[in-house]
């Protein structure tokens, strides 16, 4: 479906690389997810899968075609842009229009449904709406493209909490309906990892990750107790986070969170929590930049 093959892409001539040899491959149809701190390069990727922009070097392939200045390669693929560029004085129904238009398998009844939903009016300019409002503009067109591959650049950005529920649940039945390659760049990951079954991170313009998401999900074990009995607990182990206070000490290890850690802890007289999907990225790339330092 996807195939980025040491990809380097800088946005000016001789300037430096944004994107580094970047390699990446999706042959499935799931839903992934995209985390990368602030300025990591996921746009720029996503960009790049969605032929905006040439790469310097490499080679990128989406249903098999270069996307790059492609018509019949953007005939299978739907980006949508974090501030899409919606036309000034175009309605919700100037959009369906234009969806229904460029997207072969465009699914009417899913767009009816979202912008009742969302509670868009359908013939407002989209000019006067919301930043929320727009943002589930963009949704709709994303969803009900129905395209093989459909990337989503944060997508949740400027919804309250009911909406991105509303779009956690329509993504899921669009993906059971039709399954396709859905990939959202994301700053939630912890809600949106239950949807997804795959997860690429993005550091300083590499993909350091891209690994199922059942396998990432159960990573990240935070031990807190007396500094030394904390010490002698993680021997060995690969401490991607470690905090003092007075005599207690609190270790985050890359691991699997497991009965044995459980019992490991009990054994140390240690507490032991499950650390969050997020909490355990931003360590793992912090780690990253100490190992390259
Ligand atoms: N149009 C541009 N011209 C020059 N440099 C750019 C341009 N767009 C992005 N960059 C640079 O490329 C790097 C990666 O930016 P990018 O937008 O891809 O990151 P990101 O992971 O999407 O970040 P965020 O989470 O903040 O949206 C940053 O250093 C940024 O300054």
């Amino acid at each position: 479906m996807i195939h980025m093959e040491q990809v380097c892409y800088s946005y000016q001539k001789n300037k430096t690389s944004i994107l580094n040899s970047v390699t990446l491959h999706e042959n499935e149809p799931v839903i992934g997810a995209i985390w990368g701190r602030n300025g990591a390069g996921k746009t720029t990727l996503m960009s790049l899968l969605a032929g905006h922009n040439r790469p310097d070097s490499g080679t990128i392939q989406i249903m098999g075609q270069n996307p790059y200045n492609n018509l019949s390669a953007q005939g299978h693929l739907c980006y949508i842009q974090e501030n899409h560029p919606l036309g000034k004085s175009w309605t919700m129904n100037d959009l369906v229009t234009i969806g229904s238009h460029f997207h072969s398998q465009w699914d009417q009844e899913l767009a009816k449904r979202l912008i009742d939903a969302f509670e868009l009016p359908s013939k407002q300019k989209m000019s006067k709406f919301s930043k929320g409002m727009k943002t589930a503009a963009q949704i709709i067109l994303g969803l009900c493209s129905n395209a093989s591959v459909t990337i989503m650049d944060e997508p949740t950005n400027g919804l309250d909490a009911e909406k991105r529920k509303l779009f956690y649940e329509a993504l899921l039945e669009t993906y059971e309906n039709n399954p396709r390659l859905i990939l959202i760049s994301t700053h939630h990951i912890e809600e949106v990892q239950p949807l997804c079954e795959s997860l690429i991170v993005v550091h300083q313009g590499k993909v350091l990750y891209h690994r199922p998401m059942e396998e990432v999900r159960e990573r990240g074990v935070l031990l807190t107790g007396l500094i030394q009995d904390v010490e002698l607990a993680s021997v060995g182990t690969n401490i991607i986070e470690s905090a003092r206070m007075g005599t207690t000490g609190k270790v985050m290890i890359d691991d699997v969170y497991s009965k044995e850690w459980a019992a490991k802890a009990q054994l140390h007289g240690l507490s032991i929590e499950k650390a969050t999907l997020q909490d355990y990225l931003v360590n793992v790339t912090r780690k990253q930049e100490e190992v390259r330092a």
